[in-house]
């Protein structure tokens, strides 16, 4: 049972209760009887990925601005024609971005870094700039650093970090919401605008300038959203979503006092205006009191993640007052089928408490992180299609959830038989897989020999210089590399031929490495159409599919595995590659796969078992596979886990059991080798500060790690906490097309040698170069040889 929190986050503001009497007092704006439906956000890439293509050809010039706008509208016509045809009430706009909802927010508010003054004196035009500001900008004269990125929350979604310095000023700059809201409402839509909240989009960023705390700011950046609620009023808007998805976090009392005292003066500015709040991925947990409390009128709450919240809602603090409730009771986070008996039992329950004019039901968060459409899935076995459901199948559980309410049993029936044939399924379970899970015992998850031991052994065994030089793996993923792929697709290329291609890629990109004088080199991936995908596509108990991308980063896309059954290994994965590749060299090759917890958390997983059990059953094959790359010769092997951060629970209190089991799946996936070969391990996209420790305990021989995007900071970190084993920090950001200089990477080192001892540092740049382009890669790469041996040089002196 979900227990309430504790009352004393009530206590520290006396204007709580004088908030919620107003409420009280407000008119329900609810014009219906019936229950409402409606979506938090719709994915915007299209169910072609339109939007990709159509940036990535603006971005080389292919397409002119204007067409590349063309292509964005038509997008937000159909997205909203669909959701109207599946009876949706609230039509979500402003959810279309051309790159991250939290770079809009920061255009809508003027938050603009001093870096990109520049081009704004300059006067280009806005998308360009929001490029700029996402992308860096290296032209005419220009060199600018593109804004950090980050994960958003715990999803495989990357936004923009806000950057925030002490005396900031802001003013209503980019009018996307308004101009959006104006288009819908053109085209008869009942557009409910979606807009991050001000409290999250300020504890989203990040300070820029030491001393101040960026929450401060509230005051200069509410008047900003005073005015855009103004504009959108004027406009004929009558809900607004505002998203505080930091509620889902855990919070202290200062930032709660934000809210209250937010919610309060955008109240008192609208008080006839439907605020839809929106917090998702985590029960409100000790920020429920709060957000029960705020003056708006309707509440989202997550029920995937969070389903016993509801209940205390409802006995304690709604049947008193006139909130609505928001049910989100469809996931937005994955691929099933709705259990609509599940949903049905909630949704029956608010509506015996509340009545059905004030219940909504909904997605648990936006659909920006499932596929756009199931139907465009022609080769997936119909036994298991009918499992699942993707964006537009789920609007239509909405409407069905609906419809079934309103006496429509039918529906019901068929979706129970459905959820009873995949709980039935043979297809699932292998016993074999369950028994071997079942038999670990500790010294699975162990190396043979200490760290100290290990890197004596391999320091004699490979003889590396001081500041040994490697890639993370990955090379950049050329059209042709990709179109190869697409004609071994289409059946316009044979394996052979396939295969000789990608061979002579591999031998170009070992050659050039050697040419460089990198020390271990990669093989380059070229064979991989992503990291996730590709051993999804050879393991058992996984299916992937067609077209099933969602957005990661800008125009970056991912088609993440569905893990539905028992996970095992039928064959060799990647040793065939990488024996490949070590045999047309003699410097030392790195076998390269994914770990256990990423491969997890970047597929759909089946929710019918724990994720640890599933994480488990992935580490065993991916163990088998380094064993068979020792054996095959490899001696250092690279296991990525730039997931491992994005797999931590929001809240506190639930990490220390997640980092327990996910550092043990990484632990029984690196253990079967001997103290010789040296294991590699790679993180990147997320702040890794919090969990320094559970990231030495993983154990590898050598990390290499994102951080050049923040200046090392993170290396404090790891010399705070005297981590022990080999670290390569990023010396450069590969999100950019930007080149950086060996200077500015030997300045970087110079950071690192102070907190780090040279001894244990590698070089290399902070993530695969999948997404970059041959002439930046060439220039950067040298430069990142030469930094090294500066580094060498001057060591020593
Ligand atoms: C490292 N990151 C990854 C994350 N998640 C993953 N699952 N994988 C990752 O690598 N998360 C964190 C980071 C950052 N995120 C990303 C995400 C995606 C990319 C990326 O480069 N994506 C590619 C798509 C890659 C891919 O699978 N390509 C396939 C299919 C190619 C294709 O589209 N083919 C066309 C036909 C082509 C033609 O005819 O010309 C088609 O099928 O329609 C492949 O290579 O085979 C992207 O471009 O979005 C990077 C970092
Ligand atoms: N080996 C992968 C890691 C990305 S996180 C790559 O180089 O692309
Ligand atoms: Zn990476």
């Amino acid at each position: 049972m979900y227990t309430m929190p504790s009352p004393s986050v009530y206590i520290f503001s006396k204007t709580l209760l004088y908030y919620i009497k107003e409420r009280e007092r407000h008119v329900s704006p609810f014009k219906q009887s019936v229950m409402i439906i409606h979506n938090l956000g719709y994915p915007r890439i299209g169910s072609q990925r339109e939007l990709k293509k159509a940036c990535e050809s603006y971005w080389t010039g292919k397409i002119t601005l204007d067409e590349l706008q063309a292509t964005a509208r038509n997008i937000r016509l159909q997205n909203w024609a669909l959701q109207q045809q599946k009876g949706i009430d609230w039509i979500p706009c402003n959810d279309f971005s051309f790159y991250d909802q939290v770079l809009d927010t920061a255009l809508m508010v003027g938050a603009v870094p001093q870096r990109y003054r520049t081009l704004q004196e300059k006067k280009i035009r806005e998308t360009d700039l929001l490029f700029a500001m996402a992308r860096g900008y290296q032209r005419d004269g220009d060199d600018i650093t593109a804004m950090e990125m980050t994960k958003w929350f715990d999803t495989n979604y990357h936004y923009i970090v806000p950057e925030f310095t002490a005396g900031q000023t802001f003013h209503f700059f980019s009018r996307k919401v308004t101009d959006q809201f104006l288009e819908a409402k053109k085209e008869n839509y009942a557009a409910k605008p979606v807009i991050l909240g001000p409290v999250s989009f300020l504890l989203l960023g990040k300070e820029k300038t030491a001393g101040f705390n960026r929450l401060s700011l509230i005051d200069k950046l509410l008047p900003v959203y005073l005015e855009v609620l103004s504009q959108l009023t004027k406009a004929g808007a009558e809900v607004v979503q505002l998203d505080e998805p930091c509620l889902s976090l855990d919070l202290d009392e200062a930032a709660l006092q934000v809210f209250i005292d937010t919610y309060a003066q955008i109240h008192a500015a609208f008080p006839q205006l439907h605020i839809l709040l929106a917090s998702y991925f985590e029960c409100y947990g000790k920020n429920l009191p709060v957000a029960l409390a705020l003056p708006v009128q309707t509440l989202h709450l997550d029920l995937v993640r969070c389903p016993l919240q509801l209940d205390d809602i409802l006995e304690t603090a709604i049947a008193n007052t006139s909130l609505h409730l928001s049910l989100g009771v469809v996931d937005g986070r994955n691929i099933w089928k709705n259990d609509y008996t599940r949903s049905l039992q909630q949704i029956q329950k608010a509506v015996s408490v509340l009545g059905k004019d004030r219940i909504a039901i909904a997605p648990s968060c936006s659909l920006l992180h499932v596929p756009c459409d199931l139907d465009n899935e022609t080769a997936l076995s119909p036994e298991i299609k009918n499992w699942m459901a993707f964006a537009k199948q789920k609007l239509q559980e909405l409407k069905d959830l609906r419809d079934i309410v309103n006496g429509n049993t039918a529906l019901l029936d068929t979706n129970k038989a459905a959820i009873h044939n995949r709980a039935t399924s043979p297809l699932i379970h292998r016993k074999e897989v369950k028994d071997r899970v079942a038999a670990f015992t500790a010294a699975d998850a162990r190396r043979n020999s200490t760290f100290p031991v290990r890197q004596n052994i391999q320091q004699q065994q490979f003889g590396l210089p001081l500041f040994p030089t490697t890639t993370i793996g990955s090379f950049p993923q050329t059209d042709d590399i990709r179109q190869l792929r697409a004609r071994l697709k289409k059946g316009e290329l044979t394996t052979e031929q396939y295969e000789a291609a990608i061979e002579k890629a591999t031998i170009e990109v070992i050659r050039w490495q050697e040419e460089i004088g990198l020390d271990v080199l990669v093989h380059g991936e070229f064979e991989r159409n992503d990291m996730v995908e590709y051993f999804g596509e050879q393991l058992q108990g996984f299916l992937f599919t067609k077209n099933g991308w969602v957005q990661s980063y800008g125009s970056r896309c991912v088609k993440p595995p569905v893990i539905f059954g028992d996970v095992s290994r039928p064959a060799n994965m990647t040793v065939r590659w990488s024996s490949f590749a070590q045999a047309h060299t003699d410097k030392l090759m790195k076998g390269m796969l994914t770990g256990p917890v990423t491969i997890l958390q970047w597929s759909f997983v089946r929710d019918d078992q724990p994720r640890s059990t599933t994480a488990n059953q992935i580490a065993w094959a991916i163990r088998d596979e380094v064993v068979a790359l020792e054996q095959a010769g490899i001696k250092v092997i690279q296991i990525d886990e730039p997931a491992i951060r994005e797999g931590l629970p929001l809240r506190k209190e639930n990490r220390a059991a997640y980092l327990e089991w996910a550092v043990q799946a990484f632990r029984i996936s690196a253990s079967g080798v001997k103290d010789e070969t040296q294991i590699h391990t790679h993180m990147c996209y997320s702040e890794f500060n919090d969990i320094i420790e559970h990231i030495a305990a993983m154990d590898a021989d050598v990390i290499t790690i994102e951080t050049s995007r923040s200046q090392m900071e993170l290396l404090d970190a790891f010399a705070g906490f005297k981590y022990p084993n080999e670290i390569g920090p990023g010396v450069y950001d590969i999100h950019s097309p930007r080149q950086p200089s060996a200077e500015e990477m030997i300045s970087l080192l110079e950071k690192a040698a102070v907190t780090l001892p040279a001894r244990n540092l590698w070089v290399n740049p902070d993530c695969g170069l999948k997404t970059r382009k041959w002439p930046e890669t060439k220039v950067a790469l040298s430069n990142m040889v030469r930094a090294a041996e500066v580094m060498r040089e001057k060591a020593s002196l």
